[in-house]
C-alpha cells in the first residue's frame, strides 16, 4: 500500500477530541471516589434488615442493628447504627466494615477516619473508642483512640488519623470501631456517617483515590462526560440523579438507588466532579435529566417545567452569577466564586431506549427551547436516534453511541463521512468493541462478550479512531456555509468534536458491565489494551490534520497523519490483519529528521491486560528512519504511532 501525504495541513484538530465518559457503574463509590467504607451512612436502606448492615459486622459479641434514629443525624441521613456492648465481655467489642471488597492498608499513608456518635440515653460512661485497621485475623495494622462520653446525647463528630505500621499484600482487611468490653459493658451507642479516607489526588478533601485518578489523568483527557449514562436517569422520576442532592456537606446528601443495582452515596457529587475536571484540565460535558426514567416513565408535558427549572439551577450552579442566582451563590459558598468552564450540556441520555422516543419530542422541545434561551452561550446535545424522531428546535449537537464487534469498528471508520453536513456537530460519546459475536453484542462471555479489552478489540477501536480524526477533511469545503455560532470554535472545522470509550472504569469484584477501559480492585489499577490505544491517540493528537490517500473502507490498514506545532509529524498506522503489512508513505516535507520514534501496541489478538496478566501488552517504543519515501512494516494486530521532526 502506498500513501501519498499532502504537503499542507487542511485544518485544526479539535482540542476536545479525546476525553472520558464517566458514570457510577462500579466506578464511583468504591472506585474513583476516595471513601474506603461501603454503606458508610446507611443511606436508602430499610432499618432492621440484614441488607441495611451491608459491609458491616459485629466484633466480639456486640449487638448491632440499623435504626431510624428518633433524633436523626440529619434529614438526609435518618439512619443510625445502634451498637450494644454486651455485659460480661472482655476485650474490644464493636463494629467492623469490610470496605468495597477489601481495604488496602499502606504504611506509607496516613488515613483519616471519622464518625458521628450519640448515646440515645445519657450514661456515666467515659472511655476510649479504638479506631483501627485490622487484618482478617484480628491483627491490628494501625489504630488510634478517641474519647467518647455518655453525656453526649446529641450527635457529634470525631476524627482521628491512622498511620499503619505495615503494608500487608492482603486486602481483606477491616475498619473497626471498638470499646473495651469490660469498661463499656451494657452501653448502647448510636453511630452515623462513618468515613475512612486515604490520601487523595491533589490532596482534595472528599477527593479521589490517587492511583485510579492518576491512571485517568495519564490519558490527558480534554473532557469528562458525567453523571451518566444510565446512572443519570433513575429507574423512576424519584430516583433520578438530582444535582442539589449531591452538593454541600455529606450530612446533606441522602444518596439514591442508582441505575446499576446498588445505592450511590453521592459523596462524589457535582462540586467534586467540577473540581476533578479542573484538576485534570478537562472541560465537563454535563448531562441534565430530561424527563425520562429508565423504568419507562416520562414526565407529562404539563408537568415538565419544574424539571426544566432544576436543570437551569444545575447549570447555574456551574456557571451562574453568585449575585443573581442562588445555586451560583451556593457554589461560591463552597469555595468557588468564579464560574467553572462549561460549553456543552447533554439533555438526557440515550433517548432511544424503550418508549422514550414517544415522548422525546416534547421533552426535548421544552428543555432545549428554555435552556438555549437561558444560556445562549452553551451548546446542547441531543441523545435520541439521529433525526428520529425529528426534534425541534434542531439539535446543534448529538451524542451517538455504538457498541459492536472489533470487525465492525475496523470496517466503519468512514461512519462520519456519510453524515449530513448541516452544521450539526457530533460527540461519539460511547463506543467500544465489546463482543466478537455480531449476533449477540450484549451477551455473556460464553456468547463472545469480552471481559477485558483484547488486542483485537483495541486495534479495531484504533481503526475507527483514525476515522474520527480523519473525518475532518470532508467537511472543510462546507464549513463556510455553516452559521458560526457565537462562543463555539466552529473554526475547528470538525463535525466530530469529541469521542470517548465507555464504560471508563470498573471494580473487578463487582462488575455491572464488561469490558471497561480501566479496571481496578481495592489495591491495584489495571490499564487495558484499549486504555493504551486511547492514551496513544490522546497524547499524540497533534493540532493540524494532514490529508493523505484514503484507506480502503473495508481494508485492513488504516492511518491518519497530523502535525504538531508545524515541525513534528505524527502518523498513526493501524493493521487489523493477523499478519504484518508494509505501508509506504510518500512524504513531501522538507528537512525530514533522520530518526524518529515508533510507539507500537501489538500482541496476540486475544491477549488482555487483566488481574491475572496485568502487563501482558503495553506500548513499546523504538526508533525509525523516516525519509521522503518511507516504508513502514506494521505488525499484525497493531497500532503504531510514528513521530518525527521536519523543518
Ligand atoms: O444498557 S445500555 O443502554 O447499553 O447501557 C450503556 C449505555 C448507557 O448510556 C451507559 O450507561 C451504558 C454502559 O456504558
Amino acid at each position: 500500500t502506498t500513501v501519498t501525504v499532502s504537503a499542507t495541513a487542511s485544518h485544526p484538530i479539535p482540542t476536545t477530541l479525546w476525553g472520558q465518559m464517566f458514570e457510577d457503574i462500579s466506578s464511583g463509590d468504591g472506585g474513583l471516589y476516595g471513601e474506603l467504607l461501603q454503606n458508610r451512612a446507611f443511606q436508602q436502606v430499610t432499618p432492621g434488615t440484614s441488607a441495611a448492615l451491608n459491609a458491616w459486622s459485629a466484633v466480639n459479641r456486640a449487638s448491632i442493628s440499623v435504626v431510624a434514629d428518633s433524633t436523626p443525624l440529619s434529614n438526609a441521613l435518618p439512619n443510625a447504627l445502634r451498637v450494644q456492648i454486651p455485659s460480661g465481655t472482655t476485650g474490644q467489642s464493636g463494629v467492623a466494615n469490610s470496605g468495597f471488597f477489601g481495604i488496602r492498608v499502606n504504611s506509607a499513608w496516613t488515613y483519616t477516619a471519622s464518625f458521628f456518635y450519640r448515646f440515645p440515653t445519657a450514661s456515666s460512661f467515659r472511655g476510649n473508642a479504638q479506631v483501627s485497621l485490622q487484618a482478617s485475623n484480628g491483627q491490628v495494622l494501625g489504630s488510634a483512640t478517641v474519647a467518647l462520653s455518655g453525656a453526649q446525647t446529641s450527635w457529634t463528630q470525631v476524627t482521628v488519623k491512622i498511620t499503619p505500621t505495615s503494608s500487608p499484600s492482603a486486602t481483606n482487611n477491616l475498619f473497626v470501631v471498638s470499646l473495651d468490653g469490660a469498661a463499656a459493658s451494657g452501653q448502647t451507642i448510636n453511630f452515623g456517617l462513618f468515613s475512612l479516607f486515604p490520601p487523595t489526588f491533589k490532596d482534595r478533601a472528599n477527593g479521589m483515590r490517587m492511583d485510579i485518578a492518576e491512571a485517568l489523568a495519564e490519558m490527558q483527557p480534554s473532557f469528562f462526560r458525567f453523571p451518566g449514562g444510565n446512572n443519570l436517569e433513575g429507574q423512576t422520576t424519584a430516583t433520578r440523579w438530582q444535582w442539589n442532592n449531591t452538593v454541600g456537606p455529606l450530612t446533606s446528601r441522602p444518596g439514591r438507588v442508582g441505575d446499576w443495582g446498588y445505592i450511590n452515596t453521592d459523596g462524589l457529587g457535582l462540586f467534586e466532579y467540577l473540581l476533578w475536571c479542573e484538576d485534570v484540565g478537562m472541560q465537563p460535558i454535563m448531562a441534565v435529566w430530561d424527563g425520562f426514567a429508565l423504568g419507562g416513565t416520562s414526565v407529562a408535558e404539563a408537568a415538565i417545567s419544574p424539571f426544566v427549572q432544576q436543570a437551569i439551577d444545575q447549570i447555574n450552579f456551574v456557571i451562574g452569577d453568585p449575585t443573581k442566582s442562588a445555586p451560583a451563590a451556593l457554589r461560591s459558598s463552597l469555595g468557588h466564586p468564579a464560574p467553572f468552564t462549561l460549553n456543552h450540556v447533554e439533555i438526557g441520555n440515550e433517548d432511544f431506549i424503550g418508549n422514550s422516543p414517544s415522548t422525546v419530542g416534547y421533552r426535548w422541545n421544552h428543555f432545549a427551547t428554555t435552556l438555549r434561551s437561558t444560556f445562549p452561550q452553551l451548546r446542547f446535545l441531543a441523545t435520541s436516534d439521529l433525526n428520529s424522531p425529528v426534534l425541534s428546535p434542531q439539535p446543534q449537537e448529538w451524542d451517538l453511541h455504538v457498541y459492536q464487534t472489533p470487525t465492525w469498528f475496523a470496517q466503519n471508520s468512514f461512519m462520519y463521512d456519510g453524515m449530513a453536513r448541516d452544521g450539526t456537530l457530533y460527540f461519539e460519546g460511547e463506543y467500544a468493541a465489546i463482543s466478537t459475536n455480531p449476533n449477540d453484542i450484549f451477551g455473556s462471555p460464553a456468547d463472545g462478550r469480552l471481559t477485558f479489552p483484547t488486542v483485537q478489540s483495541s486495534v479495531g477501536e484504533a481503526a475507527f479512531m483514525t476515522g474520527l480524526e480523519r473525518k475532518l477533511l470532508v467537511v472543510l469545503v462546507v464549513i463556510i456555509c455553516i452559521p458560526i455560532h457565537p462562543g463555539h470554535h466552529i473554526g475547528n472545522s470538525d463535525i466530530v468534536f469529541a469521542a470517548s470509550y465507555a464504560p471508563l472504569l470498573n471494580h473487578v469484584s463487582n462488575s455491572q458491565w464488561t469490558p471497561n477501559l480501566v479496571s481496578f480492585d481495592s489495591a491495584n489499577v489495571y490499564r487495558s489494551t484499549s486504555f493504551y490505544v486511547q492514551k496513544l491517540f490522546s497524547l499524540n493528537r497533534g493540532d493540524q490534520y494532514i490529508p493523505s490517500t484514503l484507506p480502503s473502507q473495508t481494508g485492513t490498514l488504516f492511518w491518519s497523519v497530523v502535525s504538531k506545532q508545524t515541525n513534528t509529524i505524527i502518523i498513526k498506522v493501524v493493521n487489523v490483519a493477523t499478519s504484518a503489512q508494509t505501508v509506504t508513505f510518500r512524504l513531501p516535507f522538507s528537512g525530514i529528521a533522520s530518526t524518529g520514534t515508533a510507539q507500537v501496541l501489538t500482541g496476540a489478538a486475544t491477549a488482555s491486560n487483566s488481574p491475572t496478566t496485568p502487563n501482558a501488552v503495553s506500548p513499546v517504543t523504538s526508533s525509525i528512519e523516516p525519509a521522503s519515501t518511507f516504508p513502514y512494516n506494521a505488525p499484525a494486530n497493531s497500532l503504531s504511532v510514528l513521530t518525527f521532526g521536519i523543518n
